[in-house]
């Protein structure tokens, strides 16, 4: 028998309808739940205000986000569901208050990047020109917040980050790190470039590749990759090192992606303000201290780790602002476990022993690495 013509695609467009009015129904149920759940942080808010409590809490945000990547059987990736559940707390903040968070800018810098994959896009966003303007503006109050790099994993500290906290009494009470993807964008083709520009760090991490795919091009540094990414849009033989989203912005075709030479090419940021975050169990602590210039004191100090069992996850020195005759170094360490451990208490105030001083800039929850 002759099969009726159209009968395949009228079933299968009922099919569509619906399976699309099931997704009705469940967005209603979605909405609803959304704002039920809007109203307790709301009432939360209240508390908090009342009481007299940070409205960021990273160390809750971290443990909901832990649940739910845990609990999640797909088929959305954790990647998914961990963007759904940051919104969601967006949201809520900025119903208990909106909250101002300062980020080395301008907008689509990775510290911009690391800066939403954090607070979610219910920010008040503050971009800021330098490192020492976020520290100086969340000092004075006039954000609740900064984010700032502290590390990369192909370029080492930055040395910005750590001057700041020696000359400003503000604290981290969390971190994120941020997988740092360059791209080349222009809008002529790879051979008629003559000049690329980018900043500094993005230059040194694309070195090798550059060299050998770009040789003709002069390298010009610039302050930020967004400013490179305004200048490959005006220039016709010039192109930019910058991330996927600025190319967007600025309209500019992407020639190559992922151009970094070290495929974990990772930046490791603080959240630093005023406030201190609550133990989760999986926490870092961060110090800095200043050892005297004499023998085996900086030895003596990692003797003190090492009889305590303490793990330090990262160390770095930074020349002390002195009279500027002495060598002297101020060291900043990450230690494994929260301030509020015995065991983290005790072997901080050995080391106090052994210091000129020592400033505990935070206890924090162990950040993620965002891809
Ligand atoms: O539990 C809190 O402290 C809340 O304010 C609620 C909530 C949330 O939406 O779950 C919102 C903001 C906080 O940073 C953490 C969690």
């Amino acid at each position: 028998m002759a099969q009726k013509k159209g009968t395949g695609s009228t079933r299968s467009a009922s099919k569509l309808d619906s399976l699309r009015n099931q997704i009705d129904r469940l967005d209603l149920q979605l909405l609803k739940l959304a704002n039920d759940r809007a109203k307790l942080a709301v009432d939360i808010g209240k508390i908090k205000a009342e009481q007299g409590v940070e409205v960021f809490s990273p160390a809750r945000e971290d443990e909901i986000l832990t649940r739910m990547v845990e609990k999640n059987t797909g088929p959305l990736d954790n990647r998914a569901v961990r963007a759904l559940f940051r919104e969601l707390m967006s949201a809520s903040r900025s119903l208990q208050r909106g909250l101002r968070v300062a980020y080395l800018g301008p907008e689509y810098s990775f510290s911009h990047l690391a800066a939403l994959e954090k607070f979610g896009s219910s920010v008040d966003y503050v971009p800021v020109a330098t490192i020492a303007g976020v520290f100086e503006i969340v000092n004075r109050g006039q954000a609740d917040l900064g984010l700032v790099p502290v590390e990369n994993s192909t370029d080492g500290r930055v040395a910005d980050t750590l001057d700041m906290f020696t000359r400003l009494p503000l604290k981290i009470c969390a971190e994120v790190s941020l997988k740092v993807h360059h791209n080349l964008l222009a809008m002529c083709s790879l051979a008629d470039i003559r000049r690329i520009y980018s900043k500094p760090q993005a230059l040194s991490q694309c070195r090798k590749w550059l060299a050998t795919n770009v040789p003709q091009a002069q390298l010009k540094e610039v302050a930020s990759t967004t400013t490179a990414a305004q200048l490959a849009k005006q220039e016709p033989h010039a192109a930019a090192v910058a991330s996927r989203q600025a190319g967007v912005k600025y309209g500019l075709n992407t020639l190559c992606e992922d151009i970094e030479d070290f495929e974990n090419n990772v930046t490791r940021f603080a959240v630093v303000g005023h406030q201190a975050s609550p133990r989760t169990g999986k926490d870092k602590t961060s110090i800095m201290f200043k050892i005297p210039d004499q023998p085996g004191t900086l030895s003596d100090v990692l003797a003190i780790f090492k009889k305590n069992k303490i793990n330090m996850s990262w160390i770095e020195s930074f020349p002390a602002r002195t009279d500027g005759k002495k060598n002297e170094y101020v060291f900043f360490a990450d230690l494994t476990g929260h301030t509020n451990e015995i065991k983290i208490k005790r072997t901080i105030e050995a080391i106090g022993r052994k210091c000129e001083n020592l400033e505990v800039l935070g206890s924090f929850p162990r950040g993620e690495c965002f891809d």
